[in-house]
């Protein structure tokens, strides 16, 4: 459904996208997940055509993307990082005037709007003006400007940025169901647990590339990690470290403020070995846990800092 090829777009010498490549297919919820800068926001302006590129290729629906290809716009709801309303209109009003730019019958409309208020959850703010909404319910309203008229194509720029957990829940809920509707999603975002949580195949962005593609499975696959184990409240010499280090599928230690964190590359019995270990030199210990990997961890061993730095 979207095909991007070899994009590069530089800002003066600054390289924002270098070489991205992406396949799209009709019916996926994609993330596309990276950290602040990585060029997720430059992607996405680019496959819109709101911006212009140095190289590449980007077609949508089999056809070439360009500025005036409006039988393709048509079928592309978008809802960008700035919330875009009219402070004069009501919520309603807003909602109705969006979903006017596609949908030109009125009753068809009217039940668009309404389907669209009561997924976002602003049933109870139909009449009230934008200035009067939370944060929060602004981005819910700023969503459902962009999803009314149920495209084929929704595109989401960091959709859940400073939005409390309620409205952020209730974002994720909405787009699981306009994908079951039918809509293909495209959805960027820097936090990791919502990527993994609603995002059918996911590419990892980082300095205006792809550096990791597919499910999240495949993705946690293609790393050394497959369990991390974390254990609180020690007292550790450097010979315990190093016997630690010694123990079978352990490849990284690290003790820091009396935390010690080891990953294990996928084995049995990684938990029960350090712990039997720790008991035959009668050491203390609090709480312990075991983690499997997650996107943080592929991001981590792939370009060796972490997604949230
Ligand atoms: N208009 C601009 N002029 C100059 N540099 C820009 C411009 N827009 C973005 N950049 C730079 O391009 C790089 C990619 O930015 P972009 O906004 O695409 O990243 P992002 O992954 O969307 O980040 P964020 O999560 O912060 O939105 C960054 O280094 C950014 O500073």
């Amino acid at each position: 459904m979207i095909h991007i090829e070899n994009l590069v777009k530089r800002y003066g010498d600054l390289v924002a996208l270098n070489h991205l490549n992406l396949d799209i297919k009709e019916g996926e919820i994609f993330g596309l997940l990276g950290p602040n800068g990585s060029g997720k926001t430059t992607a996405i302006n680019c496959l819109l055509s709101l911006l212009k590129y140095d190289k590449g290729d980007i077609e949508i629906f089999g056809q070439k993307m360009t500025p005036d290809n409006y039988e393709v716009k048509q079928q592309i709801g978008i809802v960008l990082q700035n919330v875009a309303v009219f402070d004069e209109l009501t919520v309603s009003e807003n909602i109705d005037y969006f979903c006017g730019l596609y949908i030109h019958d009125k009753n068809r409309r009217r039940e668009l709007v309404e389907e669209a208020i009561r997924f976002v959850g602003l049933e109870d703010y139909r009449k009230t003006r934008p200035q009067k909404l939370s944060g929060g319910l602004l981005r819910r309203l700023n969503i459902a400007c962009g999803i009314a008229h149920k495209p084929r194509l929704i595109i989401l720029d960091e959709p859940t940025v400073a939005v409390d957990p309620q409205s952020r829940n209730k974002i994720l809920e909405g787009i699981q169901e306009l994908n079951r509707q039918g809509s293909t999603i495209i959805y960027t975002s820097h936090y990791m647990e919502e990527v993994e949580q609603i995002c059918t195949r996911i590419a990892i962005m980082d300095h205006g590339r792809v550096i990791a593609s597919g499910t999240t499975e495949e993705l946690k696959k293609m790393i050394k990690t497959g369990e991390t184990i974390t254990v609180e409240a020690l007292l550790l010499t450097e010979k315990q470290l190093q016997d630690i280090r010694n123990l079978p599928h352990v490849f990284d230690v690290h003790y820091e403020d009396q935390i010690l964190t080891l990953r294990c590359t996928g084995a049995q019995h990684n938990l029960i070995r350090i712990l039997n270990y720790l008991q035959s030199q009668n050491l203390t210990f609090g709480r312990v846990f075991s983690e499997l990997p997650t996107l943080n961890d592929v991001f981590l061993e792939i370009t060796g800092k972490q997604l949230r730095d």
